[in-house]
């Protein structure tokens, strides 16, 4: 946690890291309205630099071009050193150092789910996220699982883990703005 201090102690940028549908957007805008602090989601970032939908972008240049363009978004975050909420994608802290990038920025904080709880969420909305898009419904909680195992190494390094399967926005926010306050 290197990032410039706010008047109440908090190492900005604060990057929300965690699994697709874990809350980081939604927690994010929340956090970010509490704090009094731009908010950014990187996903809808990355879409606008590359003028289409993340999908669209799998599909036509492949994950590859995604991670580049991802990586170059973020990493101009970390340096700018922004008063700012940022959600992250959920394989941003997985890619190339990208997780060592943010912790020297700012502050990172992992928002922890079990794989049966992320899988009901992300029921109906695979579409939308390239990397579900074909997995069946059946298989869905076991496929999530396996790609929850090999990312842990990667979100359990973050400066603060919050337990995020339990609770609404609220009661979740209030926990993470205790743990940011220290
Ligand atoms: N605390 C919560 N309790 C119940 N549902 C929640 C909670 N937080 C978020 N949700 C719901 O879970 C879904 C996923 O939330 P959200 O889009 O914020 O996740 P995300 O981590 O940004 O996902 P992605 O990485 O795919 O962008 C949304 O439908 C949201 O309304
Ligand atoms: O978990 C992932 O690898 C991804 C999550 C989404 O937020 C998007 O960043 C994209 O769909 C990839
Ligand atoms: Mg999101």
């Amino acid at each position: 946690m290197n990032g410039i201090l706010s008047e109440k102690g908090i190492a900005f940028p604060v990057f929300l890291i965690g699994f697709m549908g874990s809350g980081k957007s939604t927690l994010g805008s929340w956090l970010a309205a509490r704090l009094n602090v731009d908010f950014v989601d990187l996903d809808r970032l990355v879409e606008a630099c590359e003028g289409m939908p993340i999908p669209l972008i799998f599909a036509q240049r492949g994950e590859e071009a995604f991670r580049v363009a991802e990586r170059r978004a973020l990493l101009d975050f970390c340096q700018q050193g922004r008063r700012v909420v940022v959600s992250t994608g959920g394989g941003a802290p997985c890619y190339r150092d990208n997780l060592l990038h943010m912790q020297r920025a700012g502050t990172t904080v992992y928002l922890q789910l079990a794989a049966e709880e992320l899988a009901t969420r992300l029921r109906g909305v695979q579409a939308e996220r390239p990397l579900l898009a074909g997995v069946l419904p059946e298989a869905l909680a076991g496929h999530v699982g396996t790609m929850l195992a090999a990312r842990e190494p990667y979100y359990s390094q973050a400066d603060l883990v919050v337990e995020a399967g339990v609770g609404g926005i609220p009661d979740i926010g209030e926990q993470v703005l205790r743990l940011l306050l220290g």
